[in-house]
C-alpha cells in the first residue's frame, strides 16, 4: 500500500467515530483530506448530520463544497470531537504538528474539543520527537530578530519556503520557521521556553492534547488509545 492509501484508510475508520448530532472539527491536511472527503459522502448518502469548524480555510472549503455544515469556532460550545492529522507521535502521544502550516487553528480547536483524535500513517509513529522540523507560527514584525536569537539558542532555525522560492504564508498571513532539532529529549520543557518568546505566535508541539490515533498500516487501521 502507497502512504496516501494508508492516510486514507486511517481516515476512513476515524469516520466511524463521526455520529449525527456531534459537533466536529476538522484538522488540515492529506490525511484530513480524505476524511472530510468520507464525512462529505456520508452527509449526501446517509443525511448525516454534523456540524463543523475547521482548522485552516483549505479544510473549510472542501468540507462546505461537500455540503458539510460549517461554523465559525466562535459560534460554537466546547467540540464534542476534533480530528486531525500529524507529522509525529511518539509513545506518549505527544506529537508534531504544522507540516501544513495550520498549526495555531489546530491546537486552538484541539484545546476546544472534548476528544482529540490523530489519524496517521505508520511512518508518523517515532521513539523519539524532532527528526521532524518544529514548526513555528512567527510574527513577521521582527522576525529576522526572532530567527537569530533561535539560532544563539542553537535551535537551528530555518524559515519556510515553497518550492516556487516564495516565503509560505499562513491563513492569519504570519511566517513559518521550522526548527531543524534532530532530538527533542524535553519537549515539554521545550515548549514551555517557546510559549514564552515574543513573536511566536503557536508552536508546533502538542503535548497532553490527544486522546486516541487511528494508524493506517498495511495491516489494517488500528485504533491505539491513550490510558492517562
Ligand atoms: O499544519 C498541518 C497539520 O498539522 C497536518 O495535520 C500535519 O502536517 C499532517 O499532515 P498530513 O496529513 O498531510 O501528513
Amino acid at each position: 500500500m502507497t502512504q496516501s492509501e494508508l492516510k486514507q484508510t486511517a481516515a476512513i475508520k476515524a469516520a466511524d467515530a463521526v455520529h449525527n448530532d456531534m459537533t466536529i472539527g476538522l484538522g488540515t491536511g492529506s490525511t484530513v483530506y480524505y476524511l472530510v472527503e468520507e464525512l462529505g459522502r456520508r452527509v449526501q448518502e446517509d443525511k448525516l448530520q454534523i456540524d463543523c469548524a475547521s482548522t485552516s480555510k483549505r479544510t473549510f472549503e472542501q468540507a462546505q463544497q461537500l455540503g458539510i455544515r460549517m461554523h465559525p469556532l466562535s459560534e460554537m460550545q466546547t467540540l464534542d470531537l476534533t480530528i486531525d492529522g500529524a507529522d509525529e507521535i511518539d509513545a506518549h502521544f505527544q506529537g508534531i504538528k504544522g507540516g501544513g502550516a495550520a498549526l495555531t487553528y489546530e491546537k486552538i480547536v484541539a484545546l476546544n474539543s472534548k476528544h482529540n483524535l490523530w489519524i496517521v500513517d505508520q511512518t508518523k509513529l517515532v521513539s523519539q520527537l524532532g527528526a521532524f522540523p518544529l514548526p513555528l507560527e512567527v510574527n513577521p514584525f521582527g522576525c529576522q530578530q526572532l530567527i537569530d536569537r533561535l539560532t544563539q539558542e542553537g535551535l537551528h532555525p530555518k524559515l519556510r519556503y515553497t518550492q516556487q522560492k516564495k516565503l509560505v504564508k499562513t491563513d492569519m498571513n504570519n511566517y513559518i520557521v521550522d526548527l531543524h532539532l534532530e532530538q527533542i529529549k524535553h519537549p515539554h520543557l521545550l515548549a514551555d521556553w517557546l510559549d514564552h518568546q515574543s513573536g511566536i505566535i503557536e508552536h508546533g508541539l502538542f503535548l497532553d492534547l490527544v486522546n486516541e490515533v487511528v494508524v493506517g498500516q498495511a495491516s489494517g487501521p488500528k485504533v491505539i488509545a491513550e490510558i492517562r
